[in-house]
């Protein structure tokens, strides 16, 4: 870094001091505080996105969103080349620039990750960053931030892409390192062309089924209901009605977090509602989940979360490549045995677990964190992954698409079954109607809607494919959750000592009992996960373990 660089970086440093006392990490999904908190680490982030472009001489993205969190929150998280998740060798760079105390000692932790990553200053081309924020209030302010942190790197240029979805901008990021058009009506344009080609090919005989009625969806007052609004427009053969599109609170009483947790139906929604396939966004509308409202009690639902979708999906996708399978193996030509895979974290219901593995597959645990769950999806032909909480999204391999598309092309010029060249289109649609780079709730919400309707089914037909063990999710607060450490996909506690043990001895106390506890990496939190085969065991076990958490780890424990 020449002389000019350094006084640019120092100079714009200078605008944006740290607050005292606070210590800021990525975590589980970018950087997350209230939003008066975060300017210096938005600018120090948009400075890490120019390097990072300049590094793999591509796109980069940043988008500025708390997600689910309160509105006073705001966040921020990098998107790399793939229009994935910042790749994970750099958050520790990341955590460090974040906190430090002065513009002297951030430049010198950017002049020794720079010369260790060899990111070259001489000649370079031009570092480009694009950037996207929620509807939160705050997000203008942070986006000038990044902008100025961007620019600090002589040569690195920010590209507003206005307000979007989380998965709207990964996307973009995605489409632009293609050398694809990066903009929102392509994406719209993209969606929309694929749900068609499904809807054509769903089976003649199931045109009248339990779902023609119109899907109700709660946009959680944030950028989804307002895309999706938009959006519905070039939507033919389904009926979308929007509520919660932000006329009320971002995420208050409302959003696929709220209807996921508390397992009640969202504000806007009532008794009249009984019965309608809803479901519901998130904050950035990179989750969903579907519920039904019950007719006897207000707000009681029957819930239909990410576990589920997974299911629908892999139900779909393992049909669809049967039907492309059907007699290859006895004519020993050309055919692909696709190895389809699907990943899940230890929040899955244990239900779901087994009725993914009875259905013969391969099921794969993560830690907590998309970053996780996506690079395990993509190691296998076609990877299905999904959170409980309704992120997640399918991914194909490249090799498996470039082999799909010949044989697509060749089912098409021969008289083979047209039912192989249809399942051959489908799964092709599929690949272009799922976001590639993340966990989307509006694509992802077309492509159930479009396997209901291939099915035939109704919410409630979709719901019965298993039932859910009876949970409960608790959260401790601690002195220091970094004490807790885990292995095994975090189903195991290692760290403090002994805990586990004591963890042990009360899931014994219940047949199927399942337990664990993790540090969240989104809030201060321990976080308790309990299942049981009744929801007062389920309750107990969880309340037990919590108490537990609070003698190793509370406020009175040392
Ligand atoms: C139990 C739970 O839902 N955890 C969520 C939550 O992470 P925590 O690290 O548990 O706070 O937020 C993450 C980001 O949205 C999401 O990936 C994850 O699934
Ligand atoms: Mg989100």
């Amino acid at each position: 870094m020449n002389e000019k660089q350094q006084s640019l970086l120092l100079e714009s440093a200078a605008r944006f001091p740290p607050p005292k006392g606070v210590r800021l990490s990525y975590g589980t999904a970018g950087f997350r505080a209230d939003a008066s908190l975060l300017e210096s680490t938005v600018f120090r982030v948009g400075i890490l996105a120019a390097l990072r472009s300049l590094k793999t001489g591509s796109v980069i993205g940043l988008m500025i969103t708390a997600s689910h969190n309160k509105v006073a929150d705001n966040g921020i998280k990098v998107a790399d080349p793939s229009g994935g998740m910042l790749t994970q060798d750099w958050e520790p760079f990341s955590d460090a620039i974040a906190n430090a105390p002065d513009p002297h000692s951030l430049l010198q932790l950017i002049t020794e990750f720079v010369k260790k990553e060899e990111i070259g200053f001489e000649g370079r081309q031009l570092a480009e960053v694009l950037l996207g924020r929620d509807t939160r209030p705050s997000g203008e302010a942070l986006l000038e931030a990044a902008k100025q942190g961007i620019t600090s790197i002589i040569g690195a240029i920010g590209t507003d892409m206005g307000v979007v979805t989380t998965p709207q901008l990964h996307w973009m990021v995605r489409a632009r390192n293609r050398g694809l058009e990066a903009s929102e009506s392509c994406y719209f344009h993209q969606l929309s062309t694929s749900f068609r080609c499904l809807m054509d090919l769903k089976p003649e005989e199931i045109s009248k089924n339990g779902n023609d009625a119109t899907l109700v969806v709660d946009g959680a007052d944030g950028v989804g209901g307002e895309k999706l609004e938009q959006f519905k427009k070039m939507l033919t053969g389904l009926c979308i009605e929007v509520r919660n599109r932000g006329d009320g609170i971002l995420n208050e009483g409302v959003g696929a977090d709220y209807v996921q947790k508390e397992k009640v139906a969202p504000r806007s929604f009532g008794s009249a509602d009984a019965g309608l396939r809803c479901a519901s966004l998130d904050g950035d509308a990179d989750r969903l989940v579907y519920f039904s409202v019950l007719s006897k009690k207000n707000n009681n639902i029957e819930l239909v979360d990410g576990d589920k979708i997974l299911s629908l999906f892999a139900l779909f996708i393992k049909e669809q490549l049967s039907i492309l399978n059907e007699g290859e193996g006895k004519k020993g030509n050309d055919s692909y045995q696709a190895r389809l895979g699907v990943v899940q974290t230890a929040y899955a219901n244990g239900a779901s677990t087994d009725y993914l593995n009875e259905m013969g597959l391969e099921v794969v645990l993560t830690p907590t964190g998309v970053k996780y769950l996506h690079e395990k999806a993509a190691e296998f032909d076609i990877g299905i992954y999904f959170e409980a909480n309704g992120h997640g999204t399918i991914l194909f391999s490249e090799a498996f698409l470039c082999w799909l598309e010949t044989s697509h092309k060749t089912l098409l010029s021969t008289s083979e079954g047209s039912a192989k060249q249809k399942a051959a289109s489908r799964l092709l649609a599929v690949s272009q109607l799922i976001n590639q780079a993340v966990g989307d709730a509006l694509s992802g919400l077309l492509l159930v809607e479009v396997i209901l309707k291939y099915m035939g089914w109704s919410i409630h037909r979709w719901n019965e494919l298993y039932h859910d063990l009876p949970s409960r999710q608790l959260k401790v607060k601690v002195v220091d959750r970094t004490a807790v450490l885990t292995a095994n996909a975090e189903t195991v506690a290692v760290q403090p000592i002994g805990i586990q043990e004591a963890i042990n001895a009360e899931i014994a106390k219940y047949p199927r009992g399942r337990c664990f506890i993790r540090p969240s990496g989104t809030e201060d939190v321990i976080r308790v996960y309990a299942e049981a085969t009744s929801q007062d065991a389920a309750d107990a076990l969880a309340s037990s373990v919590a108490k537990l958490v609070d003698q190793y780890l509370g406020f009175g424990s040392s």
